[in-house]
């Protein structure tokens, strides 16, 4: 479980969270809907210690922990694409496997990749299809077998038939770890959410919430 208390964030005058609490629960996917620039992967950033919150608590399970000890926790997953274009599928898992201290068996990554028919692992990432850019680079979140798992709008921009392989290993996933996700999907919300947090001000997101009869947490309301 993560614990979120009395969080509050400024970028210069802009207060981006004033005393903010929420708890995102273990085996469970939540998503954080809300509109542009409500702080979605500002909230992603902090829990993963990317950022720092400028008052508040955060608790991994009961605990305040290290930032090593977070980044150790955590799988974190950017929504830009972090590698290295030049080097092949293959030799970018053996590069980020190398920087774990504990990464996941060979047999693990063979069934992931074919959880994501994933199957161009000779291939130099330049030469990939934006979907596949994306299941790599969520197979690199994986690597060090973390308990949490964070993807900043990992299905941006790609083709159905990968957004629905990603869905089925998140799907999967989900069954033994904490994951929290963003999106503008709506689809998304449907096929991959146990909860969903709105961040935000936009009434948009909670009339068609409410519309859609989806339960949410408003952060407004906390
Ligand atoms: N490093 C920074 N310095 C100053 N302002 C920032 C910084 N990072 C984010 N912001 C601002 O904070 C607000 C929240 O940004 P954030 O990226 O968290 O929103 P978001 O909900 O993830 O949006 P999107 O859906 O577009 O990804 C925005 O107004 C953004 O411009």
């Amino acid at each position: 479980m993560i614990t979120i208390e009395n969080l509050n964030k400024k970028y210069k005058d802009k207060q981006i969270f004033q005393n903010f609490n929420t708890t995102f629960k273990d085996k469970t996917l939540t998503i954080l809907l809300g509109e542009n620039g409500a702080g979605k992967s500002t909230l992603l950033r902090i829990i993963t210690a990317l950022e720092t919150a400028d008052s508040g608590t955060i608790r991994y399970f009961g605990e305040v922990l290290s930032n090593r000890d977070i980044k150790g926790k955590i799988g974190y997953i950017p929504q830009d694409i972090a590698l290295f274009e030049h080097m092949t599928v293959n030799e970018n898992i053996d590069f980020f496997k190398a920087l774990n201290k504990h990464p996941i068996s060979s047999e693990l990554i063979e069934d992931y990749c074919e959880k994501l028919n994933l199957f161009e692992r000779k291939a130099k990432v330049s030469a990939l299809s934006g979907g596949t850019k994306r299941k790599v680079n969520l197979l690199i979140g994986l690597l060090g077998n973390p308990s949490i798992l964070i993807l900043d709008e990992p299905t941006v921009g790609i083709d159905l038939k990968s957004r629905y392989d990603i869905h089925q290993l998140l799907n999967s996933l989900k069954q033994s770890r904490l994951i929290i996700l963003t999106t503008h999907h709506l689809d998304e919300v449907e096929s991959l959410a146990d909860e969903i947090k709105l961040i935000g001000k936009d009434p948009f997101y909670r009339n068609i919430l409410s519309e859609k009869g989806w339960a949410f947490e408003d952060s407004l309301t906390n």
